[in-house]
C-alpha cells in the first residue's frame, strides 16, 4: 500500500516513534539515513511517514524544526515551564537561570512556576522573576492555587515541562487534567533527592491543539540539565538586561567585572536582580572556555 501520511511524534521509545496523524497513531522506526546522517528524531517533530501493509510506518522525512532542545529532548516547542518548588527540593536560582537562558537562546518562551506553595511563601521568587520580566506563576496542587492560570497558559501551545525531580510537575499535571493520570511519587528521603518517577518525555495532548511534555526530572545535583548556551549569546537570554546592554564603555564588555558596565550599574541601582546577574556571571564563567565540542 506504500501510504505516505503527515504526523507528529508523539512518543519515542527503544528505537520506536509513535507518530500521531489525523488518521491514527503509526508506530514508526526511522530510516537508516537519519542514523548516517546523525539525525534522532524527537518528540515533538513533524514528519513525513510511510505506511507498510502490516499497518506500521517508517519515518521518511522530518520536516524543518521551529527550534528543538536537547534538554530535555524535545522539538517544535511554544513554551517552557520551568517548575521549582518552595521547598522539598529547596530552590535553586541558577538552575531555574539555566533553564530560561536555553529557553530563550531558542526563541521559546520561559515560564516560571514555583509549586508547593502550600508549605511555604514562594514571593522572594516572585520578586525576581518579575523584575525580570519573565512570567511567573505561584501553584499548589494541594490547594490548587494558580492551576487554572497555569491551564489558560496552555490552550492552543505546545508546552514542555521541566525541573527538579519532586518538584510537582506530575501532580500539577493531573490537576490540570486528571485525564493525565501521571504516576507522581515521594521524594526519598533516604538519597536526599527524588527517585526518577517520569521516565520518558511523551507529548499529552489536552485538546485537539494543546499538548504538553512532562519530562524527566533531574536530581539538583546534574550539572546537565539543560543546554548550555554559548558566551556570546548569553547576554541576550537574559532579556532585563536589554536597556542597558549597549550602554557599556566597551563594545566587548562581558558585564561580569567591566569599569563602566551600564549592566554592573543598573544591578547596583536595583534595576536588575543581583541573583539573575549572579546566575549570568556563574554561567558566563562556567562556558567561556570551553570548545565547540564541549558545547553540545
Ligand atoms: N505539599 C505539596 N506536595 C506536593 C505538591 N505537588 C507535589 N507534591 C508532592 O511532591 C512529590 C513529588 O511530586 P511529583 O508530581 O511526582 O513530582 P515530579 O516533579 O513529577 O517528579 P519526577 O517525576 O521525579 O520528575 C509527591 O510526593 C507529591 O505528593 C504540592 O503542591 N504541595
Ligand atoms: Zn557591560
Amino acid at each position: 500500500m506504500n501510504e505516505m501520511l503527515n504526523g507528529r511524534i508523539i512518543k519515542g521509545i527503544g528505537g520506536f516513534y509513535y507518530v500521531e496523524t489525523a488518521k491514527e497513531l503509526y508506530s514508526c522506526k526511522a530510516r537508516g539515513v537519519f542514523r548516517k546522517k546523525r539525525i534522532t528524531p524527537l518528540v515533538g517533530d513533524q514528519v513525513q511517514i510511510r505506511l507498510d501493509a502490516d499497518g506500521t510506518g517508517y519515518i521518511e522525512e522530518i520536516l524543518p524544526r521551529k527550534n528543538f532542545l536537547t534538554r530535555p529532548p524535545v522539538a517544535n516547542i511554544d513554551q517552557l515551564i520551568i517548575v521549582t518548588s518552595v521547598c522539598d527540593p529547596s530552590p535553586n536560582p541558577l538552575l531555574i537561570d539555566e533553564a530560561i537562558a536555553a529557553a530563550e537562546d531558542k526563541g521559546i518562551e520561559p515560564v516560571v512556576v514555583v509549586s508547593k506553595t502550600d508549605l511555604q511563601s514562594g514571593e522572594w521568587l516572585r520578586v525576581i522573576y518579575e523584575k525580570a520580566g519573565i512570567p511567573f506563576f505561584a501553584v499548589s496542587s494541594v490547594t490548587d492555587e494558580g492551576v487554572e492560570a497555569v491551564k489558560a497558559l496552555l490552550k492552543g501551545k505546545i508546552t514542555a515541562f521541566t525541573g527538579n525531580s519532586g518538584v510537582g510537575k506530575s501532580s500539577l499535571l493531573n490537576r490540570i487534567d486528571n485525564r493525565l493520570a501521571l504516576e507522581t511519587g515521594e521524594i526519598s528521603q533516604k538519597l536526599g533527592r527524588g527517585r526518577h518517577t517520569t521516565r520518558k518525555v511523551e507529548l499529552l495532548k489536552l485538546d485537539d491543539s494543546s499538548y504538553v511534555a512532562d519530562t524527566p526530572g533531574f536530581s539538583s545535583i546534574s550539572l546537565e540539565q539543560c543546554d548550555l548556551v554559548r558566551k556570546e549569546n548569553l547576554q541576550f537570554c537574559f532579556r532585563e538586561f536589554e536597556p542597558y546592554r549597549n550602554a557599556c564603555k566597551f563594545s566587548s564588555c562581558s558585564h561580569t567585572c567591566e569599569k563602566g558596565c551600564a549592566v554592573l550599574q543598573a544591578v547596583e541601582d536595583g534595576k536588575i536582580h543581583p541573583s539573575r546577574h549572579a546566575s549570568y556571571v556563574a554561567m558566563y564563567n562556567e562556558v567561556k572556555d570551553l570548545k565547540e565540542w564541549e558545547m553540545k
